[in-house]
C-alpha cells in the first residue's frame, strides 16, 4: 500500500516541478538532525520527501532491525550523508540525532515513542499513535515528564483543505451539523496476505489502519472533552484467517456536544480488502476517501480528504427552507493558504510537508523554552487520545478485543 502512496507523491512532485525546489533548497546553519526508526515502506513519502524541501531539518540516520536493511533503504533512495544503524536502540543512543520519525507496526508505536522521548528525542509517530487510549495516556505522561514533543502523523489534518472545510462548518452560516459520513477502502489485492495491517499482534485491523475516517468525524464534528460518544452499531467483516482482525468495519455513532446540545449522527466505512467486482475486478474507482457533512442549511462533500495535495473537491450545496438540496453549488479548492496557514506554504506542499512544517516549528519552540507557543496548526495528544477512545469503543461494540501495545510495561 505504501508503494502506491509513494508513486502518487512522485507523480505529484513531477507534475508540480518539486525537483527544482529540492535542488535549490538551502538548509539553515544548524538544522534539526532526523532519524527514522525502521526502514518502513512509507518513510520516503511521509518523511524523506518533505525533509528535502524544509530549510531547518536534514535526514541523518535510518535504523532497521538489520544493518543491511537500513543500508539498502539509504542506497535505494540515494540518500547522502545518512548513517545506517543496525538497531533502533543504536539510533536512539546517538547524540547526533535530535528528532525521530517512526512508521513501525501500530502495536509498537507507543513503546518506541516512549523510548525515543526517554532517550531525549522529539518524535513524529505514524497513525494511529498507539494501540488504545490508555497507551496514549502513557505517551502523554512521558511527554510531560521528558519535555519532548510527540505528534501523531495524522497528516491530512495539517492540509489547508481540512481547515477550510472546518471553518465553513464552524462559521455557523450552514446551521448545525446533522450528520456526517466518511469512507475509505483499499481494493482487494492491494495488501499482501502477510501485511502488518492484518495482524492482531501488531495492532492491525481496518478500524486501526483506516483511522482516518474516525479522525475526520472527530475533526469536522468538533469532538472534544465536552462531547460524549455513543457507538450504536459497529459491524465488522472478520478475517477468515484471524477472527480478531476486522478486514472491514461499518460504524454508526452519535457525538453529543453537552455544551451546545448538538448531536451529530456519524457513519463510517473502512475496508482493507474490498471484495472484487464479480470476484474478478479490483474496485480501484472506490479508492478515493470521502466525507459528506449534512448541515441544517447545506450539504458539504469533500473528496480525497486524505491526499488533497494531489487533487480534491469541496462542494457546498445550499438547501431550501424545507431542507431539500437546491441546485446552488459552490466549489472550493485549497492547495495553500486557508484559515490556519495564511501566506505560509506552497501549493505543491503535500499533507506530509505541511505536517513537517508544524512539527519542526513545535520542536524549535520547545527548544527555545516557548512551550506554549503553537504552530499555526497542531494536533494535541488529547485529540489523538479522543480518537483512540472512539477506536476502543468501536472494538468493544463489535465484540472484538481492544488492541494491545507490544513491549509496554503497564
Ligand atoms: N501516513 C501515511 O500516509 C501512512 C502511514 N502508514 C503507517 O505507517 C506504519 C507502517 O506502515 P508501512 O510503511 O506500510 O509498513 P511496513 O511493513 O513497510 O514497515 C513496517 C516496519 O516496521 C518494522 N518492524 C518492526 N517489528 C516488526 C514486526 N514484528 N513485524 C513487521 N515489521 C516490523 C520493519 O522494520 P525494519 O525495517 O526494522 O525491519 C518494517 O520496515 C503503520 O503504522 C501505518 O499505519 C502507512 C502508510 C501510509
Ligand atoms: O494512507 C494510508 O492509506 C492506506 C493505509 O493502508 C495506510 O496505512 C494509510 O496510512
Amino acid at each position: 500500500m505504501s508503494n502506491i502512496g509513494e508513486l502518487a507523491v512522485k507523480i505529484h512532485n513531477w507534475r508540480a516541478g518539486v525537483g527544482k525546489h529540492k535542488s535549490t533548497q538551502q538548509k539553515s546553519a544548524n538544522p534539526l538532525r532526523a532519524g527514522a526508526i525502521s526502514a518502513a515502506a512509507i518513510n520516503w513519502t511521509a518523511f524523506f520527501d518533505p525533509i528535502d524541501t524544509h530549510p531547518d531539518i536534514v535526514l541523518a540516520g535510518v535504523a532497521a532491525r538489520s544493518l543491511a536493511k537500513a543500508e539498502a533503504q539509504i542506497a535505494h533512495y540515494n540518500l547522502k550523508d545518512v548513517k545506517a544503524y543496525g538497531s533502533y536502540e543504536e539510533l536512539l543512543a546517538d547524540p547526533n540525532i535530535d528528532v525521530v520519525y517512526t512508521a513501525l507496526p501500530n502495536g509498537l508505536h507507543a513503546e518506541w515513542a516512549i523510548k525515543a522521548m526517554e532517550a531525549g528525542k522529539h518524535i513524529l509517530v505514524e497513525k494511529p499513535i498507539a494501540s488504545n487510549a490508555s497507551d496514549v495516556e502513557k505517551i502523554k505522561q512521558c511527554s510531560i515528564r521528558t519535555g519532548k514533543v510527540v505528534l501523531e502523523a495524522m497528516h491530512w489534518q495539517f492540509h489547508p483543505v481540512a481547515h477550510a472545510v472546518r471553518e465553513e462548518i464552524e462559521s455557523g452560516k450552514h446551521g448545525k451539523i446533522l450528520s456526517f459520513r466518511a469512507r475509505m477502502t483499499l481494493p482487494r489485492g492491494t495488501l499482501s496476505a502477510d501485511d502488518i495491517r492484518l495482524k492482531y499482534d501488531l495492532s492491525g485491523g481496518a478500524t486501526m489502519d483506516l483511522s482516518y475516517v474516525l479522525s475526520a468525524a472527530s475533526y469536522f464534528c468538533g469532538l472534544d472533552s465536552t462531547t460524549s460518544i455513543d457507538i450504536q452499531k459497529a459491524v465488522p467483516r472478520l478475517s477468515p484467517g484471524d477472527p480478531k482482525i476486522d478486514e472491514a468495519m461499518d460504524v454508526e455513532f452519535v457525538l453529543t456536544d453537552h455544551e451546545t446540545g448538538v448531536e451529530a449522527f456519524c457513519t463510517t466505512h473502512g475496508d482493507l480488502l474490498e471484495p472484487k467486482l464479480l470476484g474478478i475486478v479490483p474496485r480501484y474507482w472506490n479508492m478515493m476517501p470521502s466525507c459528506a457533512i449534512e448541515l441544517e442549511k447545506s450539504q458539504i462533500s469533500l473528496d480525497n480528504f486524505v491526499g488533497p495535495h494531489m487533487s480534491h473537491s469541496i462542494d457546498i450545496i445550499e438547501k431550501d427552507s424545507k431542507g431539500n438540496a437546491t441546485g446552488k453549488k459552490r466549489s472550493l479548492h485549497f492547495y495553500k493558504g486557508g484559515p490556519k496557514w495564511g501566506d505560509r506554504g506552497e501549493a505543491w506542499w503535500t499533507t506530509y510537508r505541511y505536517q513537517l512544517e508544524a512539527f519542526v516549528e513545535m520542536v524549535r519552540n520547545v527548544q527555545q523554552g516557548k512551550n506554549h507557543t503553537m504552530p499555526p496548526c497542531w494536533l494535541s495528544l488529547d485529540e489523538s487520545q479522543l480518537v483512540m477512545s472512539v477506536i476502543d469503543a468501536v472494538y468493544e461494540n463489535a465484540g472484538l478485543p481492544k488492541r494491545e501495545s507490544r513491549g509496554l510495561v503497564a
